[in-house]
C-alpha cells in the first residue's frame, strides 16, 4: 500500500508508507522528543493563595515518566509560572533528573535575560510577545526586530544557553534566525493546531510548517515546534518532518493530562510522537 492513514483521535491524514516506516527507523534511534510545558499547572495553583497543585511535583512525574524536559513561559505579569517557580525547576533538574533539559521561553526584555542569567536553562525560546497577549500567536518579524535578538542571542551565548528563535510556519525564516546566529527555531503550529475540525486545512498547514521545518533543516538549524499540539495532531506532523527535535506541549498535554493523569499522559504523547 502507497498510502496509510495517520491516526488520530479527531484527525486522519494520508501519509505515504515510505514516510512511516522512516518515523520508525527515527523513532528506534531518539530520546524523547516531548518537553512538558506546565503553564497551566501554574494557572490552576495560582486560584488559590496555596501551593498546589505543585508545578515541581507535576514536573517531576513527567520526566520520570519519560518526557524530555520541561519548558515553562514565565510572563511578566507572573500570571502562571513565577520567577520563583523557574528556580524551583532549574534545582529539581539539576539535582534529580541531569539528563533532562529545562526551556526557558519569553520575550527578550532586561529582566526575562536577568531571570535567563541566573537559572542557565538547558536552552531559551525567545518569543515576540507583548506583555498583554493572552498567548503566543505569531514569530518573529525579522527585519523589525534585528538589533534586539541579536543583543539578546549574544548574552544567551555568552552563558552557554542554547538558542531557539519562535517563527512563523514561513520557509523564508529559517535563513533570517541562521543569520542572527540561533542554533535553533521553533516552528509556531497554532495555525495548524487551530484546525481540528478540518482535515483539508490541516494538510494546508502542515505543508507550511513540514516546509518550513525542511528548510530549517536545510539550513543547519534544530527544528522544534509547538503551540496547541495534541495527541491527535502530532502523529500527521511528526510522520512528515521526523527530524524534527522537540515539541514543547502545554495546554493540549494537561487537557489530556486531566483525564490520563501526567504518567498516562507522557505516554500517550510519546505514543503519537511514534517514540514508544
Ligand atoms: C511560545 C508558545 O508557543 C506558547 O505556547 C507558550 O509557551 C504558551 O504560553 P501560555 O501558556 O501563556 O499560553
Ligand atoms: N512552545 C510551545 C509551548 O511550550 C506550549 O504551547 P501550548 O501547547 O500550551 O500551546
Amino acid at each position: 500500500m502507497l498510502f496509510g492513514t495517520i491516526f488520530s483521535e479527531r484527525q486522519h491524514i494520508a501519509v505515504p508508507s515510505w514516510l512511516q516506516i522512516k518515523l520508525l527507523v527515527y523513532a528506534m534511534t531518539a530520546v524523547s522528543r516531548l518537553s512538558v510545558n506546565v503553564n497551566a499547572v501554574a494557572v490552576l495553583r495560582n486560584r488559590r493563595d496555596l501551593p498546589w497543585p505543585s508545578v515541581t511535583d507535576l514536573a517531576a512525574i513527567a520526566l520520570e515518566a519519560g518526557a524530555k524536559g520541561i519548558t515553562v513561559h514565565p510572563r511578566p505579569d507572573e500570571r502562571h509560572i513565577r520567577k520563583t517557580d523557574v528556580h524551583d525547576l532549574s534545582e529539581l533538574i539539576g539535582d534529580r533528573f541531569p539528563n533532562k533539559e529545562l526551556c526557558l521561553e519569553g520575550y527578550p526584555s532586561a529582566d526575562f535575560l536577568d531571570l535567563v542569567d541566573q537559572a542557565r536553562p538547558d536552552q531559551v525560546l525567545f518569543v515576540p510577545d507583548d506583555p498583554n497577549q493572552s498567548t503566543s500567536d505569531h514569530g518573529w518579524q525579522f527585519d523589525q526586530d534585528t538589533s534586539l535578538l541579536e543583543h539578546a542571542i549574544a548574552k544567551a551565548k555568552d552563558w552557554a544557553v542554547t538558542v531557539s528563535l519562535f517563527c512563523d510556519p514561513d520557509p523564508s525564516a529559517p535563513d533570517h534566525a541562521v543569520r542572527l546566529g540561533a542554533e535553533r527555531i521553533e516552528i509556531y503550529t497554532g495555525p495548524y493546531g487551530a484546525c481540528f475540525d478540518d482535515p483539508a486545512r490541516a494538510e494546508k498547514e502542515l505543508a507550511k510548517v513540514v516546509a518550513t521545518a525542511e528548510a530549517a533543516r536545510a539550513a543547519g538549524l534544530g527544528v522544534n515546534a509547538g503551540h496547541d499540539l495534541t495527541v491527535a495532531n502530532i502523529p500527521a506532523l511528526i510522520v512528515s518532518a521526523p527530524f524534527i527535535r522537540e515539541m514543547s506541549i502545554g495546554h493540549g498535554f494537561t487537557a489530556d493530562a486531566l483525564i490520563h493523569g501526567f504518567a498516562g499522559s507522557v505516554v500517550r504523547f510519546r505514543r503519537a510522537l511514534g517514540e514508544i
